[in-house]
């Protein structure tokens, strides 16, 4: 049997998505970790240059929502929530479907989901409900400061003597710090992101995506993020959503709910809005690109075995666009 797999990305965090419609039975949770850890290797190692994760997409059973995304990290964990993932599993529901807006189904929320105006010529874009929000200490996995129930902009002096950290789960667990641009490109994410995902740190047992943010205008951040199950990425949405969401509430004396930031990253750029809800809650919306890059098949036992002899590719154009688009950022 073929498996075909669109190869995506959102600011450059690539996946290869994956519809288990497409088999006449969907792969067992074992066979989907086996098959993410074999493809997103990077190096040459993996199918093609690798990915940071897969992005399954189901039918769902909820009334209202047009799919279900779940989201195996290149490690083979599953995570909750995808932000850029979710763009381009949005975009792939929606053209199937004919539709604009709907919801997509994830592992705790049927999430909004609307095509909005392209970044560029061939750079479709789509918007992202991001929720539900969280800063409680078991939701986040979080032991740390003598078990705080919540962190919010506070030192976590077993992880750093200067920085202060606000933990927040959108809803995966995210640690986000406010930077300078030294220590934004410095070795310091890489050394907390690395022991925090280590499996044996007794602060964050089940890991965390760490956040470096440099404020760099009002209502304009640069997200540096370490990602659990992954590492260094070109770009994380959740990450850039709870990195937004704490902008919006540490610098109330320049910002405010509603207001559209701009967030740039190593990968591109998204746009972000927090919004506070009737209930008090927060929620954010990510828009960005959502680009396909290649329609990849193999047999798939092959691809379950590692061996990627027969693969064949087709190739969108749309790479070169989105390439062409970033360019326009750095030269503006
Ligand atoms: N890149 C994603 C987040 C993927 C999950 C993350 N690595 C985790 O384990 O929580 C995004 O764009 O949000």
């Amino acid at each position: 049997m073929a498996v075909k797999m669109i190869k995506v990305h959102g600011s450059g965090n690539d996946f290869y998505l994956l519809d288990q419609t497409q088999f006449p039975e969907p792969l067992t949770d074992a066979g989907l970790k086996q098959l993410a850890i074999n493809i997103c290797k990077r190096d040459g190692a993996g199918l093609f240059e690798g990915a940071d994760g897969v992005l399954v997409v189901d039918k769902s059973e909820h009334p209202g929502a047009l799919g279900r995304m779940r989201v195996i990290n290149a490690d083979g964990t599953e995570a909750s929530m995808c932000g850029n993932g979710l763009r381009t599993v949005a975009r792939y529901l929606g053209t199937q479907n004919s539709r604009d807006a709907f919801r997509v189904q994830t592992m705790y929320a049927d999430l909004k989901v609307q095509a909005v105006a392209d970044f560029a010529e061939h750079v479709p874009a789509f918007s992202v409900e991001i929720s539900p929000v969280s800063f409680d200490a078991q939701t986040l996995g979080m032991h740390a400061n003598h078990e705080a129930a919540t962190i919010i902009n506070e030192k976590i002096p077993a992880l750093s003597d200067t920085l202060k950290f606000s933990a927040v789960a959108v809803p995966n667990p995210h640690l986000i710090t406010f930077v300078d641009h030294e220590t934004l490109m410095g070795p310091e994410l890489g050394r907390i992101g690395k022991w925090m995902n280590d499996g044996q740190n007794s602060i964050f047992p089940d890991g965390v995506n760490v956040s470096f943010v440099e404020v760099l205008g009002q209502n304009s951040i640069f997200v540096r993020t370490f990602e659990r199950g992954v590492g260094f990425t070109n770009a994380c949405g959740t990450a850039m959503s709870a990195s937004s969401l704490m902008y919006v509430l540490l610098h109330q004396e320049s910002t405010d709910f509603n207001q559209e930031i701009h967030v740039t990253n190593p990968g591109g750029m998204v746009k972000t809005v927090v919004h506070q809800g009737a209930d008090e809650e927060y929620w954010m919306e990510l828009i960005g690109n959502a680009t396909f890059v290649k329609i990849v098949t193999l047999p798939l036992e092959e691809a379950l075995a590692a061996d990627y002899s027969q693969a064949s590719v087709t190739v969108t154009g749309e790479q070169t666009a989105y390439e062409n688009f970033v360019e326009t950022l750095t030269t503006a």
